[in-house]
């Protein structure tokens, strides 16, 4: 499988602050990959070294090219953060400006057409609201024809609808075979879309892997009940990972929530008022922040 990505120990460090340490990471090409972290945890500082923007420690091949070879910034499309807000300067011409720099670039009023925003041409960026600026700086990254995308927080100010149809369309370029980082805080739109993450906690990465290996590594469900069962039984039950007393209920965190079900199946007249809650995405990964910074 070719790597669209190949990171190998890459540190990085704006003057003496340390900002990104002994970073190793690989992407296959048509891979989709959810890029998260707390603010500040070096999320855009590691798209700018994947884009060769900074000097970087260590080394980064882009379809096994060195990032630094020319032909590289032709392979790749990104949306930055901010929006490009040019005074002056119509979508248009944003547009155009920007497809001079490619050696293949999209037709710029099919691009326009294709995304259902030719009306708005002849606008200025300036005049935009929040979601169209955003819609737009979304096609800047579309004009060279990448092969590899980066979208950094592609959503922000999007309504729902448009937040939907900017999805289906990621969904679509992965499956024409572009491989795509997004950065996003919305979990969950993640979890619909992405086929892996990488948690960046404090300059390193904390986690890799499908969103099914970080739930089966995490507290999966929380138990709470009223029982005459003792602390020691309740251990005993499979999956179980701590049991603890608050007032007259037990509370028990399981990370396999059905395996611990069925076992407490059998003490069932033992067991009242019980209710059982599945932790979200984000219940993870706000426990992961809160936890000890990785080594
Ligand atoms: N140009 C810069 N000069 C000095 N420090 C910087 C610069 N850009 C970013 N930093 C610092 O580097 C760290 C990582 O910033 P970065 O923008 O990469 O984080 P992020 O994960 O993208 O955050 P957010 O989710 O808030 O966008 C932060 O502590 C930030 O203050």
């Amino acid at each position: 499988m070719t790597k669209a990505v190949q990171v190998q120990n890459i540190s990085f460090s704006y003057g003496k602050q340390p900002v990104l340490k002994d970073i190793n990471f690989a992407i296959d090409a048509g891979e989709m990959i959810g890029l998260i972290g707390e603010n500040g945890a070096g999320k855009t500082t590691l798209l700018k070294l994947l884009q060769d923007q900074l000097p970087v420690g260590g080394q980064i091949s882009i379809f096994d090219h060195p990032v630094q070879d020319k032909q590289v910034h032709d392979w790749i499309g990104a949306m930055p953060q901010g929006d490009l807000k040019l005074p002056g300067v119509t979508v248009r011409e944003l547009l155009a400006n920007l497809s001079t720099s490619y050696s293949n670039p999209a037709d710029i009023d099919q691009l326009l057409r294709d995304n259902g925003i030719s009306a708005l041409s002849k606008k200025r960026l300036d005049r935009l609201s929040g979601g169209q600026l955003r819609r737009v700086t979304f096609l800047s990254a579309l004009v060279g024809q990448p092969r590899l995308l980066f979208l950094n927080e592609p959503t922000v100010g999007m309504d729902v609808n448009a937040r939907k149809k900017l999805w289906m369309q990621i969904k679509q370029m992965q499956q024409a075979g572009v491989t795509i980082i997004i950065t996003s805080h919305y979990l969950e739109e993640l979890q619909d879309v992405a086929d892996r993450l990488l948690i960046l906690q404090s300059g390193h990465i904390s986690f890799k892997g499908t969103f099914a290996e970080l739930q089966d590594q995490h507290v999966q469900a929380l138990f709470r009940f009223m029982s005459s069962l003792s602390e020691s039984q309740l251990l005993q039950l499979p999956a179980v990972q701590s049991v603890t007393r608050l007032g007259s209920y037990w509370l028990l965190t399981s990370n396999n929530g059905d395996q611990t079900m069925n076992a407490l199946g059998q003490y069932l007249n033992q067991v009242h008022e019980l209710t059982v809650t599945k932790q979200s995405l984000s219940d993870i990964f706000s426990e992961m922040m809160h936890q000890e910074e990785p080594k």
